[in-house]
């Protein structure tokens, strides 16, 4: 058995076939995975027979874990898993994992245990062929940016969805605060790549005001989110999908009258950020050691 690849649009997205990835996995087939990612972005794999452990043993193929998250629990018993539930709150906004840290996840794993019989599903965004979009101006612009960005923001939700269960779990979240410095362009430390690295959680681009941020960071987000940048992934169950935590961007749609819908996450620690003249992010506010190790 051999893996294959099979492109699901042209510029974001693979499915991988031919490989087991409930099992031990020889290291040409996390070679291949690894390069499958560095290409494409985001992959699925179909049919995969996961539980918990099953999960995060993949994932650390690709380098060690974070624990589930900064401020949200674990599933029970498994330290490195987020439960992803449509009852805790949806992720039906754009962003990165976790970037309000200083070193991000460099790629995020969701499996699929209950889908809704229609809609839920999540868009995931080619940062690098958004920058690559870019008109040249801007492209010098957004390459000397910096950006701040924090899990504590004025998230717009309307007053009559406040109910005392999403205001305690606003306040988890929030519960430490963390702001960190990104550079708006990335360099992918394995492939060179530069990509746009903003997302939700980047609030404030260091030097303007907040309402001089916000139209930047406006202007440069409408690159990520072109309809030809992104992927639409329709879950089925058992299914798993990796993507590059470092390159792209994702939505979780709010499109299914509230049915059921369950992931469980699973996150690999990531570097530090390294901007194109090869300065790196740096901490303003927040440690997030006990979080994310240090990925060498
Ligand atoms: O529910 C989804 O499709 C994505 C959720 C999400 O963004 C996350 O868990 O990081
Ligand atoms: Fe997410």
């Amino acid at each position: 058995m051999s893996i294959e690849i099979t492109k699901v649009t042209a510029r974001i997205g693979a499915r991988v076939s031919g490989v087991d990835i409930s099992g031990p996995l020889a290291p040409e087939q996390v070679g291949a995975i690894r390069e499958a990612l560095n290409v494409h972005k985001a992959l699925v794999f179909d049919d995969v027979r996961l539980d918990d452990a099953g999960q995060q043993a993949f994932a650390r193929h690709l380098g060690d874990l974070t624990t589930a998250h900064p401020t949200v629990g674990a599933v029970e018993d498994a330290p490195n898993v987020l439960p992803v539930d449509s009852e805790r709150g949806r992720a039906n906004h754009w962003h990165t994992d976790v970037t309000f840290v200083l070193n991000p996840p460099q790629a995020s794993t969701l499996r699929s245990l209950t889908v809704p019989p229609y809609g839920g599903e999540t868009l995931i965004a080619n940062a690098a062929a958004a920058y690559r979009d870019l008109p040249e101006p801007l492209r010098r612009l957004a390459d000397t940016l910096w950006a701040e960005h924090t899990n504590d923001y004025d998230y717009a939700v309307p007053d009559e969805e406040i109910d005392e269960e999403k205001a305690a779990q606003r306040a988890q979240f929030t519960s430490i605060t963390y702001r960190t410095a990104h550079p708006v362009v990335r360099v992918h430390p394995l492939t060179g790549e530069r990509g746009l690295f903003i997302g939700g959680f980047a609030q404030r681009i260091t030097g303007l005001s907040a309402g001089e941020s916000r139209k930047i960071l406006d202007l440069l987000q409408a690159y990520v989110t072109r309809p030809e940048n992104v992927l639409r992934h329709r879950w089925s169950e058992n299914q798993l999908v990796l993507f590059d935590n470092r390159i792209t961007q994702h939505y979780a749609i709010d499109n299914y009258d509230g049915r059921p819908r369950r992931l469980h996450r699973v996150t690999v620690a990531g570097d530090v950020p390294v901007g194109i003249e090869g300065k790196e992010s740096y901490s303003i506010e927040g440690d997030a050691s006990h979080y994310t190790p240090l990925a060498a």
